[in-house]
């Protein structure tokens, strides 16, 4: 690609025209000569700091947000925001080739997500889906890293994409990825809004720019559905510069659930729009599942899809991997691996679990290191008001040391007296709670969900599957 095609949309420059081969953002990345170096300034490196060098190894010029000194610089005032930018025009533009569902909110977003993907496959329709688990291209699964990609790997997910004929992407954007702008450049046919409670504040700091992030996906779509049973969702609907759509579980908005039946492994409601009411069941537990089928019934209807056209296609729809998924026991106990890994999310799977709960529920959960400090003693302490058990072990330890991890997460457990035992070791602490499980408790696995490794230090990933290490526990019995 020429370079003033590249750079047409985000910088003039008086550099010669010629042709470039590559772009990156990224030292680590192989360079080949002739490309383009973006320098971003993260928290611990800042790509300004390696321009020259990347231009002795052959870039042809480097983007950058300050006068360098050097003779093959383009200046922009955002190099964040332009990169996305030349990813986009490095790929021809294949966001625009797709109609884009983005899905925010703290919780919710890979549930929906996947139930809309699923929806659509199962009405013929070829579909592109970007999350926390995968990324799939119609039956096509990539492995991912992010739950939104960074720019380079997103729109080059884009174009695989549209080449394969997909006509949506649902994609989950995160605050991070607003944030730091992965998506710019980006329109969205539908953006919706799930919720928003503690977790991430290592990133955004305060709940106040956790929001802002957040909103930042309505001043990019066309339309909005948002969840006003959430109150960050009602000022949503005061303060976004789009037209919306609401949806609820227990107050008007256009989309709505009427009476609500819980069970152990799904929900059945009256839904209505004022127009229409219709009997929905729908394969996933807790009034939150209520809530995130709305959302998916609310956003079909933007596609072009009748709430009842949506409402018959949930028929087919057997639960999401890792969200309240059980894992078969075939014994007189269950066990459930979900994804929960915030405050908020324990308290609604668990309350949800023990609805329907005929002995204890125990639940089984540790916080991740290297992320939000401040959610690990409320998260002992939703856990504590809302379980009879816990097993408190490690999630995805990172950097930090497991037990310094435990002793924060156990200080949320002060002046409880939910009975506990701790145990570093997750899988010894799958095996002790399988080995002490009495008859009718439920063993909620709480954080993982379908994550199928478990992250230590130094990025090290080693294979771990709750669900195999059920199946082990379960032989020794
Ligand atoms: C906390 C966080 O979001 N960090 C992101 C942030 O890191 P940072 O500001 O420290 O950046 P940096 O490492 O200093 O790098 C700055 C620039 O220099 C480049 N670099 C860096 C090092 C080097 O040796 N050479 C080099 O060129 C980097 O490619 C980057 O362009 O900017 C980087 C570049 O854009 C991201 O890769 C990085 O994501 C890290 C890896 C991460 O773990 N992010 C997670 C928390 C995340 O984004 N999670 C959300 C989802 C959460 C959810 O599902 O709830 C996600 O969307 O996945
Ligand atoms: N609408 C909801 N409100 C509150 N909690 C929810 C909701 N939907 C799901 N949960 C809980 O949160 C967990 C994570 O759900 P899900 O993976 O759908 O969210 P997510 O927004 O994609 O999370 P992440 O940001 O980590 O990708 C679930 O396992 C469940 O415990
Ligand atoms: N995707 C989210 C959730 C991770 C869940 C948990 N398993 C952990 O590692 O903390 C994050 O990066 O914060
Ligand atoms: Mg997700």
């Amino acid at each position: 690609m020429r370079l003033y095609e590249l750079i047409k949309e985000v910088a003039e420059t008086s550099l010669p025209d010629m042709e470039i081969t590559g772009l990156t953002s990224d030292t680590r990345a192989e360079v080949t000569e002739g490309s383009i170096f973006v320098c971003i300034k993260g928290k611990t490196f800042d790509g300004h700091d390696a321009a020259k060098q990347m231009l002795e190894k052959g870039c042809a010029a480097v983007v950058c947000e300050r006068d360098l000194g050097l003779d093959k610089q383009i200046i922009v005032s955002d190099t964040r925001a332009a990169f996305p930018m030349l990813c986009a025009a490095w790929f021809g533009h294949p966001e625009r080739e797709l109609e884009l569902i983005g899905v925010t909110g703290t919780n919710g977003k890979t549930t929906i997500t996947t139930v809309i993907k699923k929806v659509l496959s199962g009405f013929g329709c070829k579909v592109g889906l970007i999350g926390t688990c995968q990324n799939e291209i119609g039956d096509e699964i990539i492995p991912t890293a992010r739950t939104t990609p960074e720019p380079y790997d997103l729109f080059e997910l884009f174009r695989k994409m549209a080449d394969a004929g997909c006509k949506y992407t649902i994609m989950e954007v995160s605050s991070q990825g607003l944030e730091q702008k992965r998506v710019q450049g980006c329109h969205f046919r539908v953006g919706v809004f799930t919720n928003l409670t503690q977790d991430h504040l290592d990133v955004h700091g305060t709940m106040e720019n956790y929001y802002q992030a957040k909103k930042m996906l309505f001043d990019i779509c066309d339309t909005a559905i948002i969840n006003i049973d959430d109150k960050y969702g009602e000022r949503y609907t005061k303060e976004i510069p789009c037209p919306y759509k609401t949806y609820s579980v227990s107050k008007r908005a256009d989309y709505r659930a009427e009476d609500v039946m819980l069970g152990t492994d799904g929900v059945k409601y009256v839904f209505s729009d004022g127009k229409v009411k219709k009997n929905v069941s729908f394969n996933m537990p807790g009034l939150f599942n209520v809530s995130n089928s709305l959302a998916v019934i609310a956003c079909m209807e933007e596609l072009g899809y009748t709430p009842c056209k949506t409402i018959a296609g949930f028929e087919k729809i057997q639960g999401v991997r890792g969200r309240a998924e059980i894992i078969p026991t075939g014994r007189d106990f269950t066990v459930i691996c979900d994804y929960a890994h915030t405050p908020d999310a324990l308290i609604n799977v668990l309350s949800a679990i023990k609805e329907s709960a005929k002995g204890k529920v125990k639940c089984l959960f540790g916080c991740g290191g290297n992320r939000d400090r401040t959610k690990r003693a409320p998260m002992a302490a939703a856990a504590a008001e809302h379980a009879d058990f816990l097993i408190v072990t490690s999630d995805n330890p990172r950097d930090e040391d497991p037990d310094d991890i435990i002793n924060d997460v156990l200080k949320g457990l002060e002046g409880k007296d939910t009975p506990y035992v701790r145990m570093t070791d997750r899988r010894e602490a799958i095996h002790w709670a399988i080995k002490n499980a009495e008859k009718d408790d439920i063993i909620v696995l709480a954080g993982k969900g379908h994550e199928d490794y478990q992250i230590l230090a130094g990025g090290v990933k080693i294979h771990f599957d709750e669900r195999e290490v059920v199946a082990e526990a379960l032989k020794e019995l």
